[in-house]
């Protein structure tokens, strides 16, 4: 029987997140469990300290928003940690896992979430997601440079 092919994602566990080791460890459990939902294989891991340089290049199309500057100082306030998942459909089942951007609005319309469970304000959201495969290439290459997503992508397709 074919195997689905898989897709990888970005996840970012926000500075808040990782302030906590026990939250990590109860997201992680989470992120891996088996069940249809979840199962994300995690192909990657790093704990990530940035500077304000590398805040800015990852979320530049957000330059000139009223919550760059925030944003921007948010991610650098601490060490946060970022995974490469890997599963059928792993970008928008990941999106679906972590809920909708505002976790005031996660609480309402996506409890269970993990932004609607841990998520603190609308910048401070606690996680991050990659939106398409193209951002997910872009996303997944800018942390962890050694991994070749096209060879990756290249060798699910067979
Ligand atoms: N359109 C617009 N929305 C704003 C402005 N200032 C704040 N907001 C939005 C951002 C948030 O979605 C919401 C609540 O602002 P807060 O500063 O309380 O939330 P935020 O997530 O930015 O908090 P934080 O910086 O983490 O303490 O209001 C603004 O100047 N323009
Ligand atoms: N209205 C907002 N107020 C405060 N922070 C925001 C707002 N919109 C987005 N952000 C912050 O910018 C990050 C990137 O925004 P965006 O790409 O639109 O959301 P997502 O992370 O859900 O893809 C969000 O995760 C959040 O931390
Ligand atoms: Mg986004």
């Amino acid at each position: 029987m074919l195997l689905p092919r898989r897709q990888l994602t970005l996840a970012l566990l926000k500075p808040d997140l990782c302030a906590n080791p026990n939250t990590i460890s109860k997201i992680i459990s989470r992120i891996t469990a088996t069940n249809q939902h979840n199962n994300f294989e995690i192909i990657r891991q790093r704990e990530i300290l940035w500077r304000q340089q590398d805040a800015e290049a990852f979320y530049a199309e957000h330059r000139g928003r009223f919550f760059f500057e925030r944003l921007c100082g948010y991610m650098t306030s601490g060490p946060f940690m970022a995974l490469v998942l890997a599963r059928q459909d792993a970008i928008k089942e990941w999106r679906a896992l972590i809920g909708p951007t505002h976790p005031w609005r996660a609480r309402i319309n996506a409890p269970n979430t993990l932004r609607s469970l841990y998520g603190l304000t609308d910048t401070r959201n606690s996680f991050h997601g990659s939106d398409s495969d193209e951002t997910a290439k872009r996303e997944i290459e800018f942390f962890f440079p050694e991994l070749d997503v096209d060879a990756w992508r290249r060798q699910e397709e067979k």
